[in-house]
């Protein structure tokens, strides 16, 4: 795909896009596209199919019917390895479940993703993007020794130092409370703003919806259907 054709297709294009497992539909879409810069939130509640929506964007499984383009590329259409690629070059994950590498620091872990994503390592975008989540002191502190907030941080500067086009968030608020959850989104905008991200955030924390003017509600397909 040309640079000219990429920049006009929405980062992210859902086409038909629904999954099923042993026969149960597990989630429905349809069609829906996110534009660069248009922040998003996916709304439903537990068992909606959020998590498996998140799979099929990001191309860690297979959806059985309907597509995924992300940035103009066949997400869903690419051999295993292409997609590993694909996610790596535009997609930068913030999961509930941190998922820092426990042996290394917070440092290390983002020095760590960047070279997987480009090969490449960049020391003073290292130090400026923890400094801008206000963890500047505890930038060589290994996970286990962070509080839960500063853990939280750490992840979204990890998903930011590759300046994926896209973040794509699992339930980053659920466990948090009401000032907590608004910080934490709080801080997902402004990172994404100094970083040029647009966000998908999918949750069933009905707090942070206020703060989206885009947002996809999802309903179990079981229930749609009864
Ligand atoms: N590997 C699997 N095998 C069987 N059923 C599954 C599997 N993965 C997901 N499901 C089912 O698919 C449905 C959607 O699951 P999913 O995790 O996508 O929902 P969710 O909206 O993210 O839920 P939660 O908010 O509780 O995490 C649920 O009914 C779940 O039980």
């Amino acid at each position: 795909m040309t640079g000219a054709a990429r920049a006009a297709a929405p980062l992210v294009q859902l086409a038909g896009l629904a999954h099923s497992i042993a026969g149960k539909p597990v989630m429905a879409i349809g069609d829906w596209q996110q534009t660069s810069g248009d922040h998003a939130l996916v709304l439903g509640p537990s068992g909606s199919g959020k998590t498996t929506l998140i799979n099929a964007i990001t191309g860690l499984i297979t959806p059985s019917s309907g597509s995924v383009h992300i940035d103009g590329e066949p997400m869903s259409a690419l051999p295993a390895s292409a997609r590993d690629a694909l996610r790596r070059r535009t997609i930068g994950l913030v999961f509930q479940t941190l998922r820092l590498i426990p042996a290394l620091s917070v440092r290390q872990n983002l020095a760590l993703a960047q070279h997987i994503a480009h090969g490449k390592h960049d020391a003073a975008a290292i130090e400026s993007l923890i400094a801008r989540v206000g963890l500047a002191h505890r930038i060589d502190a290994r996970p286990r020794t962070l509080s839960q907030g500063e853990g939280q941080r750490a992840a979204i500067a990890r998903a930011l130092i590759t300046r994926p086009r896209l973040v794509v968030a699992d339930e980053p608020t659920s466990a948090l409370d009401d000032a907590n959850a608004l910080a934490m989104i709080d801080l997902l905008f402004e990172t994404a703003a100094a970083t040029g991200a647009t966000l998908l955030v999918a949750t069933h924390d009905t707090r942070i919806q206020s703060r989206f003017a885009t947002v996809l509600t999802l309903r179990s397909p079981a229930r749609a259907a009864a």
